[in-house]
């Protein structure tokens, strides 16, 4: 297909070098299945007398699970089916039009990115192809086009997806920032913030969209999907397709993240973590690769500004302050030397 990144023959002597093991990558930890992810409805917080329950629950979840699910939240099914239709013609486009996006849209470099250049063996490889959107990028991407509208009609012939993915991608954008910083307000009050700390001291302009697509993978036990990480941001909301394959690592197993199609899933980040001086958790969480058939998920990371100084008011403070671009730094310094990014426990006191 014109539209598969070439991870076969890019990756052919990795390949070659590891299908003589015969290992399971799946087997290594044990798998969970009587756990079940907290599933938390939202229309809850519209009720007075269940308001305070349904935030304590979500409390409860970030500090027991770092993982929960949403239903009622607020993202209608259709902003959601829109999103997802247009990121499945976005990532059907031909493997060189999304090669070309970033120029022809006057996106941040590295915006489409696909495997692991620096991947030294089958376990570094991501089978996964992503658009890694930051927030400002994208009202540029209508700039550009209007900049260059005498060659639009010739833009939208080559790349009618990106063309077409910038307004579905804003009504998304709107919505789900607004989730967030719902939830994340819910989440500050329960560790002492007042309720306007995170408008006050993050405005986040640097959050990011993610749409991700696992193309279906003929070597599937010995590649992941996505490698095991915690996230950078604050917190991230997912929505994930009915395939399957997210799962998170709770109490040394991991535990699938059954596929909803009501619920978003939301998780803690490292920097919530920090911030919440190890009561809220970042926790592991990875994709298993399918075999026979491709998977969407999209992701909504919501990050402050690079000089936000990450500091918990809570004490004994467990973590030295930092600011994002320091911690940015270190995790690249981390993964460029040691192949992880090693993360918070870099910033111990
Ligand atoms: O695709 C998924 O289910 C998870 C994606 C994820 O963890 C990420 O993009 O950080
Ligand atoms: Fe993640």
């Amino acid at each position: 297909m014109d539209y598969e990144p070439p991870f076969l023959n890019t990756y052919k002597t990795l390949l070659e070098k590891s299908l003589e093991e015969d290992t399971n990558l799946y087997s290594m930890v044990e798998r969970s299945d009587d756990e079940q992810l907290p599933l938390i409805d939202l229309e809850r917080l519209n009720n007075e007398e269940e308001r305070d329950e349904c935030m304590k629950e979500i409390s409860e979840a970030a500090s027991e699970w770092g993982f929960f699910q949403v239903i009622n939240h607020g993202i209608s099914n259709e902003i959601m089916e829109m999103m997802i239709s247009e990121q499945k013609k976005l990532f059907h486009e031909p493997f060189v039009n999304k090669l070309s996006a970033e120029t022809v849209f006057n996106l941040s470099p590295n915006t489409y990115r696909w495997g692991n250049p620096c991947a030294t063996n089958l376990t570094q490889l991501p089978w996964l192809e992503a658009f890694h959107f930051s927030l400002t990028d994208i009202p540029n991407m209508e700039h550009h086009i209007t900049l260059r509208a005498k060659t639009k009609a010739l833009l939208q012939n080559s790349n009618p997806a990106l063309a077409k993915i910038r307004s579905r991608l804003e009504a998304f954008a709107t919505r789900i920032a607004t989730l967030a910083e719902n939830l994340v307000e819910i989440l500050g009050i329960k560790v002492n913030m007042n309720s306007n700390h995170f408008q006050e001291n993050y405005l986040p302009q640097s959050s990011f969209v993610r749409l991700n697509r696992y193309p279906p993978c003929p070597i599937s036990s010995k590649v992941y999907g996505l490698l095991p990480h915690s996230d950078t941001s604050f917190i991230t909301i997912l929505y994930q397709d009915q395939i399957g394959g997210l799962q998170l690592l709770k109490d040394g197993k991991w535990v699938d993240v059954k596929p909803n199609p009501s619920a978003l899933v939301v998780n803690i980040g490292d920097l919530f973590q920090a911030l919440s001086n190890n009561v809220y958790k970042s926790i592991k969480h990875r994709v298993v690769a399918a075999e026979e058939e491709e998977r969407f998920s999209t992701a909504f990371f919501y990050c402050p500004f690079n000089d936000a100084v990450i500091q918990s008011e809570n004490k004994p403070a467990l973590y030295k302050k930092f600011t994002l671009r320091e911690y940015r730094q270190q995790t690249q310094q981390d993964v460029n030397q040691t192949g992880d990014k090693v993360g918070l426990s870099r910033f111990v006191l």
